[in-house]
């Protein structure tokens, strides 16, 4: 369940593609279309928001065009495509439009999303954390109404709920790595602790390995072109010493019982560890 349409990949992308690819039915629910996104392609400026007002629907192009990278093929809207508007970064002007996610009664919103779980029957579902990662108002919702949604589903409600993280020590290694780059996402951070997300690793409960997918997210990043221009950190990490960061993703586990997992923390290698899977 996520906010915009390119979160499915940064987040959760090379998760996506090795379920997709292991046979596990996929479905990825977006809550907005992103409507109020900046434009990193010159020529398609005009569709901003301020003017044309089209990059919402540009932006369901790339992500049919990314989730296609990804493997996966159940692509759905809360509430159908356009319910719910992107609400822009928190305390801005769009937060008050009448469609902003943000401004969305949580029952309705979580009502659509119920009807996913009656028909999908998930074992396992992802979302964001309270802050919805990095604070931003959709991604808040997105966890709001997911929860909410767990709460009303009785029976079709998931075994399992994660939230996306990022140990510490992969921030660490992530600072270290652009310390000296003209491109580094942390410029201006001095320590870790500093930053406005980032999950202790005794925290962290689940360490997806899915490397073998990471081209697949990459190209399903490159599909975002509107909002991941090619000068991003994210592809200097891929290119450089990072480059095993893009296909390893991190979760913490609020609810459900933790599976079989390694190392000190016992982190899962897989989000279905100790499902019972339907017939
Ligand atoms: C990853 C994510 O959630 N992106 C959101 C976010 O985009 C940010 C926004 O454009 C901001 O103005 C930029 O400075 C920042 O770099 C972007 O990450 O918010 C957008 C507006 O709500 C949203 O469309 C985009 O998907
Ligand atoms: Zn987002």
């Amino acid at each position: 369940m996520h906010a915009h349409p390119d979160d499915e990949t940064i987040g959760t992308g090379a998760t996506m593609a090795r379920y997709a690819a292991e046979g596990a039915n996929v479905t990825l629910v977006t809550c907005t279309l992103g409507e109020e996104g900046e434009i990193h392609v010159p020529e398609l400026a005009g569709l901003i928001a301020a003017e044309a007002d089209q990059l919402g629907g540009f932006r369901v192009s790339e992500l049919t065009v990314a989730c296609r990278a990804l493997g996966v093929s159940d692509v759905r809207f809360l509430g159908g495509a356009g319910r719910y508007r992107d609400s822009g970064m928190m305390d801005t002007p769009a937060n008050n439009h009448p469609r902003a996610f943000w401004g969305a009664d949580l029952d309705e919103a979580a009502g659509h999303l119920v009807k996913v779980f009656e028909e999908v029957r998930p074992q396992v579902v992802v979302t964001y954390d309270e802050i919805g990662f990095y604070g931003h108002p959709d991604h808040i919702q997105a966890h709001r109404v997911t929860m909410r949604a767990c709460e009303l589903a009785g029976d079709a409600a998931p075994q399992k709920v994660y939230w996306t993280a990022v140990p510490r020590s992969v921030m660490e290694a992530g600072m270290a790595e652009f310390s000296g780059s003209t491109d580094n996402p942390f410029s201006g951070v001095e320590n870790v602790d500093d930053l406005p997300f980032g999950t202790p690793d005794e925290l962290i409960a689940a360490r997806i390995d899915a490397t073998p997918y990471a081209e697949e997210k990459m190209a399903a990043l490159r599909a975002h072109a509107t909002q991941v221009p090619p000068t991003s950190w994210m592809f200097t990490l891929a290119a450089g010493s990072g480059s095993d960061m893009m296909g390893v993703e991190f979760y913490t586990l609020p609810v459900g019982e933790k599976g079989p997992g390694v190392g000190p923390y016992g982190w899962e290698n897989d989000l279905f560890a100790g499902v019972t899977l339907s017939e």
